[in-house]
């Protein structure tokens, strides 16, 4: 006899609630405290001809991840869940960058890049230019949300947290790139802020060989949260009223 995957629920009104499969354990999940986060689909990370492209990474599966997360934010957007999108970057000088008494001047590959090719200077993830702007596929509709961020965990020196606590939200479902750096910072933050966090795999792409996003994908599910995919959101959350 098989055991039944067992639910975890997130304090969710029982009223409202869908169950979302997922491992380790199925969701169960209220669409009114239950944020999508779209992680940096910007032309920085996903365009050719943007900043990891230009700096050498394989960005091959980012078409297929846009057409995903255009589906998951179909889904969100009618099941009135908030959308919030991250935009990663700095302004136009690079002061928000840091200089190098930061960490980060040291390890952004996009600085090290403008560095190494100074006619790439001001190119990569300056506020205002296109390589910052979300790609042209998944525009922001409406209601939703942006958020500035200037470090790789979304929840750092951000509006995130108040803009998700002032709504009540409680769960967190991620989406975007990458995987193994942005995601997971933000989903890794999010857990010591006490939020549930979901990443839908077949919704994010990570930076580097495919260890990467496997390696996430296992310290999601046995540390810090849930793993799930595009096709049981959609048919969860689209089985809402509408
Ligand atoms: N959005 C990200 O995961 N970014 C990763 C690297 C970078 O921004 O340099």
């Amino acid at each position: 006899m098989t055991e039944a995957t067992p639910i975890i629920r997130s304090g969710a009104n029982e009223a409202n609630a869908v169950t979302l499969p997922a491992r380790p354990e199925s969701l169960r999940l209220d669409p009114a405290e239950t944020a999508v986060v779209v992680i940096d689909m910007q032309n920085a990370y996903a365009s050719p001809g943007g900043y990891v492209d230009t700096a050498g990474f394989d960005i091959a599966g980012s078409a297929g991840t846009i057409a995903r997360i255009a589906k998951v934010l179909d889904t969100a957007r009618v099941a009135k869940m908030p959308v919030v999108f991250l935009q990663n970057g700095w302004d136009p000088d690079y002061v928000e960058a840091g200089g190098p008494g930061s960490p980060n001047w040291h390890k952004s590959n996009a600085l090290k890049t403008m560095r190494a090719r100074p006619e790439l200077q001001g190119q990569f993830l300056a506020r205002g230019g296109w390589d910052y702007e979300i790609v042209d596929a998944l525009a922001p509709q409406s209601g939703d949300i942006r958020v500035h961020k200037t470090r790789y965990s979304a929840f750092f020196n951000s509006q995130l947290d108040s803009i998700l606590r002032s709504r009540g939200i409680r769960n967190i479902v991620f989406v975007g790139i990458a995987t193994n750096v942005c995601v997971e910072s933000t989903l890794r933050d999010g857990f010591h802020l006490e939020y549930f966090g979901v990443m839908l795999e077949d919704a994010t792409h990570h930076l580097g060989p495919p260890e990467m996003q496997e390696a996430t994908v296992y310290n999601v599910e046995k540390f810090f949260g849930w793993v799930s995919t595009v096709g049981d959101f959609c048919g969860s959350f689209g089985q809402l009223p509408k």
